[in-house]
């Protein structure tokens, strides 16, 4: 069965039992906890907003883990030093009023590995992630108030293509027909929604961006987002660390040949790019590097 106004599947279960002891309900119901519970250990579960509620999208997936996602050296463990930093001290927040909260921006070109990026963090922090699309024209100021409100627990919220849904004022200032009926959503809704996001419980905003120059300077002003961090295209270290994870029994000297074969094909390789090539070449490391120029560019 269905229920109507969620579209999740519920059936009804009957116990009877004869005999004094009400425990065994109890227990069973413990159990059966535990085994769903059990579904989604080491899983990170995905919601999306459906009408006023979060609705889990699809079946947990499993856990990316945080060294798959190979950023320039440094920015993961910077970027996850300071959400665990900030978990840890909802004392200190509190004691000098600040909102329990915190903005981060990841901005940079396509398939360098933001979202992924997000995903693995929301893995490494037993986090689910609730994703918003700012550009969803049902979304009004209200609802994503209500949204961000109501977010589940232990969840990081990601606002993903942010500049796809409001442009820089003076952009829409000077062009207004390009901008016009970008939805019900409001960019000073927006602004109120995210101001009000507190709560008891670490709340985390995650927003990413391919064109950080087109945000109004008062969606990233501190606060709002607290930490900016471009991710950009390979730089050498990424480049031979990603070889290095693709094929783990070639040596180093492999992964800097690889590396520099590749910026000598292009400046701007995106990660996902890089994968792409290694699945042409899944058991060849040798094709890979001599045949870059082939799919790199
Ligand atoms: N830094 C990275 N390390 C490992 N894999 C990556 C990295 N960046 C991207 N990928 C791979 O490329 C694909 C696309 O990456 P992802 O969606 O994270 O990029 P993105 O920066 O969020 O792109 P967009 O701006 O288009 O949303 C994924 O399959 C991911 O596994």
């Amino acid at each position: 069965m269905l229920d109507l106004n969620t579209g999740t599947p519920w059936e009804s279960v009957t116990f009877t039992a004869l005999g004094t002891d009400r425990e065994i309900f109890f227990n069973i119901l413990q159990e059966a906890r535990e085994l769903a519970l059990q579904q989604q250990e080491g899983k990170t579960i995905m919601y999306t907003a459906v009408g006023a509620e979060w609705r889990q999208f699809g079946f947990p997936r499993r856990r990316r883990p945080l060294s798959s996602v190979v950023l320039e050296e440094g920015v993961s463990e910077r970027l996850v030093q300071d959400v665990k930093e900030f978990i840890n001290n909802s004392k200190w927040y509190n004691e000098r009023g600040i909102p329990y909260r915190r903005g981060y921006l990841l901005y940079g070109p396509p398939g360098c590995g933001k979202s992924s990026f997000i995903t693995a963090l929301a893995g490494e922090l037993e986090y689910s992630i609730c994703l918003l699309s700012l550009s969803d024209h049902s979304l009004s100021d209200d609802r994503l108030n209500h949204l961000l409100s109501v977010a589940p627990q232990q969840s990081i919220i990601l606002l993903e293509d942010v500049d796809a849904a409001f442009v820089s004022r003076d952009l829409a200032a000077e062009n207004p027909a390009v901008y016009q009926g970008m939805g019900r959503l409001t960019f000073s809704g927006l602004l109120n929604a995210l101001d009000g996001v507190a709560s008891t419980e670490a709340r985390i905003v995650f927003m990413t961006t391919n064109y950080v120059d087109r945000l109004d300077p008062a969606l990233v002003r501190p606060g709002r987002v607290d930490l900016k961090q471009y991710v950009g295209h390979c730089s050498r270290w990424q480049l031979a660390r990603m070889f290095q994870r693709f094929y783990p029994e070639q040596p180093l000297a492999a992964a800097q040949r690889f590396a520099e074969q590749a910026l000598a094909v292009s400046k701007q390789i995106s990660a996902a790019q890089v994968q792409g090539h290694f699945m042409l070449y899944k058991t060849d490391p040798e094709g890979a590097t001599s045949n870059i120029s082939s799919s790199l560019l």
